[in-house]
């Protein structure tokens, strides 16, 4: 019998046009889509390999969020973790990730939930306005992983997902100690 794939849901998700769907494309497809294209919400299915263990990873990227958006409920019933973005050109998009982390932590009901903040659009670093002390700063706050990535330059995609796996696996039970790698599959 084949070894089964453990099945893991994850959600994307942050304001408008942070790059939720090219982080996601980037990771599924290894390519970069120049256009902005707005996303109602699209599921990709992508099997992935961490230190032998075969996952079939479900990846929903959601619809551009704001302050005022009721998070859908959908949401928060049957995600393993949450990949939360924000870009590093908009202190707007920053923001939102508080108010979305506490509509997680709410919706959920759970006190652990394996959680990673990207501050994506590192390129563009003529137009930082947010620092990478002030995104460690936010993951501390919520005890979530952080990183700085750049979906154009395929730059750490990778290292996100292995990451919310590896927290995924502790909050599971197993694997808890292991260090998470890029080199896979
Ligand atoms: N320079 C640069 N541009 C990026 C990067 N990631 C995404 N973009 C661009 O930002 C725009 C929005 O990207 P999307 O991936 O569609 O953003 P989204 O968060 O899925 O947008 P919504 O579906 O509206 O919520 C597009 O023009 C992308 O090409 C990046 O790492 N660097």
């Amino acid at each position: 019998m084949p070894p089964q794939r453990k099945q893991r849901k994850i959600a994307i998700m942050g304001y408008r046009s942070v790059g939720k769907s090219s982080l996601t494309i980037q990771f599924v497809e290894n390519q970069f889509v120049d256009s902005y294209d707005p996303t109602i919400e699209n599921t990709f299915t992508k099997p992935w390999k961490v230190r032998g263990q075969d996952f079939e990873l479900k990846l929903v990227d959601t619809a551009g969020q704001d302050e005022y958006a009721i998070f859908p409920a959908q949401h928060s019933m049957d995600m393993h973790g949450y990949v939360l973005v924000y870009s590093i050109t908009s202190v707007q998009s920053f923001e939102l990730l508080q108010v979305l982390l506490e509509k997680i932590m709410d919706m959920t009901g759970k006190i652990t939930i394996p959680l990673v903040i990207v501050g994506n659009k590192t390129d563009l670093h003529r137009e930082r306005v947010v620092s990478t002390e002030e995104g460690k700063r936010l993951a501390d706050t919520w005890k979530a992983s952080f990183y700085e990535v750049s979906a154009r330059s395929h730059e750490s995609v990778c290292e996100i997902f292995n990451r919310l796996i590896t927290e995924m696996e502790k909050a599971d039970g197993s694997n808890g100690n292991e260090k998470s790698s890029c080199v896979l599959s």
